[in-house]
């Protein structure tokens, strides 16, 4: 595989690290990408945004103004967003707009985040999931094209989570034939959308739609905002920039007020139910949620987000940690690098699994999702509550635990991880807003134990139950299960674990709704554990298909490849098996003699991968244009880079500071 050649001397330890590896690093890439000419036409795609001027900020993102900071990225964006209708989409197909290369691709743009994301991310999507064929027609084109850009504002001020609460109504006259769209409350504000404040010249809308007299509940609506030629806001809008925030800094989250705004009645997205030009209101949907449908495409595609982001900080973590050296442990020896140390290998190498675990898991779940498509689109629904429920738990637990592994490697880089230049505390803020935004981690693991508890009943009544949750047909009537020290064994045992949790959830609705409560207090009092059970089946997912999809992927890999790979597989296994101790205490027969001896096996294993973490985090191939980051780099140059960013600081502009002579030196004069 060509690397791209370092201009500098590569750092002797790194160098070191890279003869140790001892597998076949190109392969390890391609079964990443999807194969083989995935990886060429990425790397195409990635030549394409660095031969245009990608990465090439005079001034590090992190020191210029709030203004400056995103006028430098709307500038970005729209070479970004040019080269991605002229030259990228040619290559993916325009139907992989939302491909995970033109995202990676972004990020060498952005450091932060582009304000054009969510038009891509959210807009865009929702049009080919939410529209009529009419409709995709007039509106599809023209964003796709950038001719309108586009915001998704659903959030107000008052209510993200509780859709159904939100207040923004849309009231349809039929002599205009028009909605009229309008805040009543404060708390009606449309708050949060990415891309909102000052971008966007539309946005889709989320509405309780209003017809002859009568509320139908939440619909979409595509509205234009700002005049597309003086990009002033157009009467009856009001819209800006909710501030600053912990990340998403170079983007403009919006808020957004309507004052009897009116719309054409063809700006309602009508695919699943419509407003006649009479008013009559007709649902065609087979499903009361498909208004969702974006949430749910974006909750899928935010595993291989997740994926995407560890693999970051992992590659600067390991790097650096292959640089880095600390404490003599013996007198007179050198001191060791600090990736020999097992605190730091077990910090970082379930990165390196976890991002494994996520890549597969996604393209699983990415198949999951296209086949509920199909089936939707013969008129079948069923597989939806099963989708539903998959990828809320999978979103939840995939975000929360890239965020707990981002920052293990920030920690894991010490002092130097800190500084934004290492760009592990932007990768961590990113991935923080992920952890809320798309739905809550506790709301949307509540939406799956839903789904667990009905499932858990009818396996009680002897209904055969659908594949992600078939193993409570199994599980139903089982206590303690035989710990069995095998992969398989440690997966049956999640499983157990997850219908232990759920039955016991069951049971305690059960016992509180015998002694007098309603089922709603009775589902509330017990919804601490409903979250436990969830998680848990999320787990046993995770780790199944983790494990399932690692042999099918490397069945013809070469025995190198197939042996790291199956070692990341079971550290992934062990190392949640370790971390759920009490969980196997409680629903298997473990006992403290086979957990020490897991515990031995699993600190023998990140020795055995410790020759070949440098090499594993090579294999994801993160171009330092990509990954900005000045400890992560292909050739190891940390302390120089440290250096080389700490002068472009615009406090290091002059010698002296002028609040010196204002401020300081008064005060040291006592003339204050
Ligand atoms: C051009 C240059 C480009 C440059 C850039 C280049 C970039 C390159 C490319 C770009 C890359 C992009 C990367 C990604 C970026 C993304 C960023 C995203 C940012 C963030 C966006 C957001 O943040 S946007 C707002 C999201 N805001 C939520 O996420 C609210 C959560 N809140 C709920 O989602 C509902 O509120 C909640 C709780 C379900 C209750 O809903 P509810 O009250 O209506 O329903 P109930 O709870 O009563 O449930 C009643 C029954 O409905 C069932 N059900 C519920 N939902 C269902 C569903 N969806 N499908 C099926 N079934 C469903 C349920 O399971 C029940 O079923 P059953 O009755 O059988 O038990
Ligand atoms: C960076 C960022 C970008 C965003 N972009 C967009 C966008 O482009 N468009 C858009 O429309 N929105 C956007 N959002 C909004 C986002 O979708 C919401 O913030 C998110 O859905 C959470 O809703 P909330 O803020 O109302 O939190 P809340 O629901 O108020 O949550 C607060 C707390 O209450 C708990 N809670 C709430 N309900 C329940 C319940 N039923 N049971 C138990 N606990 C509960 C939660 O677990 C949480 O701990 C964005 C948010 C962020 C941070």
């Amino acid at each position: 595989m060509k690397i791209n050649k370092p201009k500098h001397d590569v750092n002797p330890d790194l160098a070191k690290e890279r003869l140790k590896c001892n597998f076949n690093i190109e392969e390890v890439t391609n079964i990443i990408d999807g194969g083989k000419d995935k990886t060429v036409q990425r790397k195409k795609i990635e030549d394409i945004a660095l031969n245009n001027g990608a990465s090439l900020d005079e001034v590090p993102e992190e020191c210029l103004s709030i203004k400056e900071r995103y006028e430098n990225a709307v500038r970005k964006s729209c070479v970004y967003g040019n080269l991605v209708r002229n030259e990228m989409l040619e290559i993916t197909g325009i139907e992989n707009f939302e491909s995970p290369v033109l995202r990676r691709t972004a990020d060498a743009f952005f450091k932060d985040i582009s304000p054009f994301m969510l038009h891509l991310g959210m807009f865009v999507p929702t049009l080919i999931g939410q529209c009529t064929p009419e409709q995709t027609a007039e509106w599809l084109p023209k964003a796709l094209d950038m001719q309108i850009i586009g915001a998704y504002a659903q959030t107000e001020l008052g209510h993200g989570t509780f859709i159904r609460g939100l207040e923004t109504t849309a009231t349809y006259n039929p002599e205009k034939e028009e909605f009229v769209l309008h805040s009543p409350t404060i708390t009606s504000y449309k708050w949060w959308a990415g891309g909102l404040g000052k971008t966007a010249n539309h946005c889709v809308v989320m509405a309780q739609l209003y017809t002859q007299g009568k509320c139908h509940g939440t619909h979409l609506f595509i509205v234009k905002i700002r005049d597309l030629d003086t990009h002033m806001p157009l009467p009856g809008i009001t819209v800006g920039e909710i501030g600053p925030r912990m990340g998403f800094s170079s983007a403009d989250n919006g808020f957004l007020r309507f004052d009897h705004f009116r719309i054409p009645r063809e700006n309602m997205l009508m695919k699943h139910a419509k407003v006649e030009k009479d008013g009559v209101y007709v649902k065609s949907a087979k499903h009361g949620k498909l208004t969702y449908g974006t949430m749910v495409f974006i909750r899928v595609t935010l595993v291989s987000e997740m994926s995407f982001n560890i693999s970051k900080a992992a590659t600067i973590a390991i790097r650096y940690s292959a640089v880095r050296r600390q404490t003599e442990l013996r007198p007179n020896e050198p001191e060791p690098q600090i990736l020999d140390y097992p605190t730091q290998q077990h910090k970082l190498f379930i990165c390196i699994a976890t991002a494994h675990a996520f890549q597969l898991t996604s393209c699983w779940l990415w198949n999951t999702f296209q086949a509920v498509l199909a089936d939707m689109k013969k008129g079948n629904v069923d597989t939806l509550p099963e989708l539903h429920a998959l990828s809320s738990c999978l979103k939840a637990v995939s975000t929360s635990d890239a965020l707990s592994h981002i920052e293990q490697c920030r920690f894991a880089c010490g002092g130097h991880g800190y500084m934004l230049s290492s760009n592990l505390p932007f990768i961590y803020s990113f991935v923080a807003a992920t952890r809320t935004y798309e739905g809550d981690y506790t709301v949307l693991l509540l939406q799956t134990a839903r789904f667990l508890v009905k499932a858990s009943e009818q396996a009680e009544a002897g209904k055969k139950l659908t594949q992600t949750v078939s193993y409570l047909n199994r599980t139903a009537n089982a206590d303690r299960l035989n710990w069995d020290n095998t992969h398989e064994g440690i997966i049956k045992s999640f499983q157990v674990i997850a219908a232990g949790k759920i039955g016991q959830c069951v049971k305690s609705i059960r016992d509180r709704t015998a002694s007098g409560m309603d089922y709603e207090d009775a589902w509330l009092m017990t919804t601490v554990q409903l979250v436990g059970a969830a998680e848990a089946h999320c787990r046993a997912v995770l780790l199944n298909t983790y494990w399932s999809e690692m042999r099918k992927i490397t069945e013809a890999s070469s025995a190198d490849v197939k042996k790291v790979m199956h070692q990341l597989a079971v550290l992934y296994l062990m190392y949640w098996a370790l971390e759920k101790t009490g969980d196997l205490l409680k629903y298997s027969s473990v006992s403290k003699k086979d957990l020490d001896e897991l515990q031995r096996r699993y600190e023998e294993l990140l020795a055995e991968l410790r020759p070949n973490a440098v090499g594993l985090v090579d294999a994801f191939d993160l171009r330092d244009e990509i990954l900005h980051s000045s400890l992560g780099s292909y050739d190891g140059r940390v302390y120089e880079r440290l250096i080389e960013e700490a002068h472009k600081s615009p406090l290091n502009d002059e010698p002296v500071n002028q609040s010196f002579h204002k401020y300081t030196k008064p005060l040291m004069l006592g003339k204050l």
